[in-house]
């Protein structure tokens, strides 16, 4: 007997809450996360920030289980430690900064398998899936790339076929490292505010690390600053983006002005 049809694919699941407590993790003797702890409410939207080396990219694939490490992950109040990898995937998504790109398969069966977490085993994709790979290929830009091979893309492009593998996976809480790294401008805002209508609209919560601190500002209603694997700074933009914690943190000579959608960080010779 076939599953009954899920309803239309419009609008993501709500956003859960994310703990993490304590998390610390190392390679080999050298650790590089030491007692990690945040919290982001469902809808809420936190990015990670931190210079070269801190630990942003161990961090997410920590919390995700994808790295060994101590401490507590809680999603909705229920650990992942023991929860089923299936149960993890309809829960989680991750857009990792370098994924590893399968080579003889289209753009559009790349998106579909964000759907694998959703159907039974084996099973080909039913309505339902092929109308929420739909939707978010038309939301990111790739229609006109759905048959093209994935690997003939350009390396904004794949962002994107990335960014909707896991869109179409509708998680509850998307993981995204670098999400804007490649793209152009145009194109890193287009994803930034889909991700940002994402969460308001139907509550996904976001957590992602970002190297633009502009962005930063702008999108992210909390950041968490890191250096050497510890949060040294958290809280809203404001409180995190200051002259005296990218001087002392990044070795960085920068401004934070103001604008109308939030803060710049504007380098300063
Ligand atoms: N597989 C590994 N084996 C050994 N050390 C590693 C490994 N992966 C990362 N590291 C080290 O762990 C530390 C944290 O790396 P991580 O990639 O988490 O930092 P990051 O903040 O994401 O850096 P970036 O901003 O450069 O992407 C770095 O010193 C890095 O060299």
């Amino acid at each position: 007997m076939t599953a009954p049809e899920p309803a239309a694919p419009e609008s993501f699941v709500r956003g859960a809450r994310v703990e993490v407590v304590g998390l610390s993790a190392a390679y080999g003797r050298t650790r590089v996360l030491d007692s990690v702890r945040f919290t982001v409410e469902p809808g809420g939207w936190l990015a990670v920030i931190g210079p070269n080396g801190s630990g942003k990219s161990t961090l997410l694939r920590s919390v995700l289980g994808l790295q060994s490490h101590e401490g507590h992950v809680r999603i909705d109040g229920v650990p992942t430690t023991g929860m089923p990898r299936r149960d993890r995937a309809r829960l989680l998504a991750y857009a990792p900064q370098l994924p590893v790109l399968p080579e003889g398969i289209s753009t559009l069966e790349y998106v579909t398998l964000g759907r694998t977490p959703h159907r039974p085993l084996l099973a080909a994709p039913r309505r339902h899936d092929r109308e929420v790979v739909a939707d978010v290929l038309q939301r990111l830009d790739l229609e006109p790339l759905a048959d093209r091979l994935l690997v003939t893309l350009s390396g904004g492009e794949q962002q994107r076929a990335v960014l909707a593998r896991a869109l179409a996976q509708r998680p509850r809480v998307l993981f995204l490292d670098e999400p804007t790294a490649a793209l152009d401008l145009g194109h890193a805002q287009q994803v930034l505010d889909l991700l940002d209508r994402l969460r308001r609209q139907d509550g996904l919560t976001v957590v992602s690390t970002l190297h633009d601190l502009t962005l930063a500002g702008q999108y992210a209603d909390r950041l968490t600053l890191l250096a050497r694997g510890r949060v040294v700074a958290e809280g809203t933009p404001a409180d995190v983006l200051t002259p005296a914690a990218l001087a002392e943190h990044y070795g960085a000579r920068a401004q934070v002005v103001t604008g109308p959608d939030g803060l710049a960080v504007l380098p300063v010779r």
